[in-house]
């Protein structure tokens, strides 16, 4: 369909349109895309053919405008969401000159709050639909109030551990957090997870059990390991715990399956 699209365009037309949809994957959730290029910014989606590549490897120049990082801390974050943020990132320094990266470090994923909002080709979506779609989990302005967490990912380990504070509105049974909220955190991270390893994905199934309630303010980690890659699909473990590990909250699996951007395009 994208392929459709350059037929059809000037090359100016195609490249705008490119864009338009690369930088919604560039900002939606915690991502630099792509697995080897997590630290240089430049994100890579999954192209099919070569002018669709040559026509995104020119586009990173347009991403003036700077978004804020919604993975940094502010001033709702507790002790424990602290403590344990400042832990992985004391763990997640740059390689020094001259010492080999080999992704033995944590690395802070950042994260945005401007979701997909051309994937339907801006066919379907209205304007206003367009200017106000935000990722689910970082539309809330009042901060602490629902999703405070940050994603940090080690490369060699293939794991990525997410700090989550749960707030007020994410309230289930009374003063505990919502199987939905705590559902939503887990496609987060494994999908994040998921996307690292090849970019973009979508969650085709997620299977949990939830073992102990999680009070609401508590600060919980979410950590998601690669059980296995069977082509397209990647399948992601994800465990929710206490901080001191002594408390299995929620156990999950989930499968990502790549697909390609006519896929979004499709509607
Ligand atoms: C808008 C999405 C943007 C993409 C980015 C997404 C996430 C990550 C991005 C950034 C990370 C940041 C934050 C993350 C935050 C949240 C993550 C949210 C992610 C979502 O919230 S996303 C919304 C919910 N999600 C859907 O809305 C999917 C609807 N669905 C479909 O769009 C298709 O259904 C699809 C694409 C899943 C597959 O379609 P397809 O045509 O590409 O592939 P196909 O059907 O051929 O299946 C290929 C192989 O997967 C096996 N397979 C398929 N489905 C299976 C299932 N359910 N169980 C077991 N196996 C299954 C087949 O059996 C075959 O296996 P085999 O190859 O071995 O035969």
């Amino acid at each position: 369909m994208v392929f459709f699209f350059a037929q059809s365009l000037s090359i100016l037309e195609m490249a705008r349109s490119v864009s338009r949809i690369f930088s919604g994957f560039r900002c939606f959730g915690s991502l630099p895309f792509g697995n080897t290029q997590l630290k240089t910014q430049c994100p890579s989606v999954l192209f099919r053919t070569t002018s669709e590549r040559t026509v995104v490897q020119v586009l990173p120049s347009i991403f003036s405008r700077k978004p804020r990082d919604f993975s940094l801390p502010n001033s709702s974050w507790g002790e424990e969401m602290m403590r344990l943020y400042n832990y992985y990132n004391s763990q997640s320094e740059e390689a020094t000159e001259g010492q080999e990266d080999h992704g033995e470090q944590w690395t802070r994923l950042p994260s945005y709050n401007r979701s997909l909002k051309y994937a339907t080709g801006g066919v379907y979506l209205s304007k206003i639909i367009q200017s106000k779609a935000r990722l689910f989990t970082r539309n809330i302005r009042d901060p602490g109030a629902a999703f405070e967490y940050v994603v940090f990912f080690r490369q060699d380990k293939q794991r990525c551990v997410c700090v989550f504070q749960a707030g007020h509105l994410l309230e289930g049974p009374p003063g505990h957090v919502h199987g939905g909220a705590i559902a939503t955190m887990i496609d987060t991270v494994t999908g994040t997870h998921a996307s690292l390893l090849s970019a973009p994905v979508m969650t085709a199934n997620l299977n949990i059990n939830y073992r102990s309630p999680i009070p609401l303010g508590s600060t919980v980690l979410i950590e998601s390991t690669l059980d296995k890659e069977e082509g397209k699909k990647k399948f992601i473990l994800c465990s929710v715990t206490s901080t001191d590990g002594s408390r299995v909250h929620t156990e999950a699996t989930a499968l990502f399956v790549s697909i390609s951007i006519s896929h979004l395009l499709r509607g």
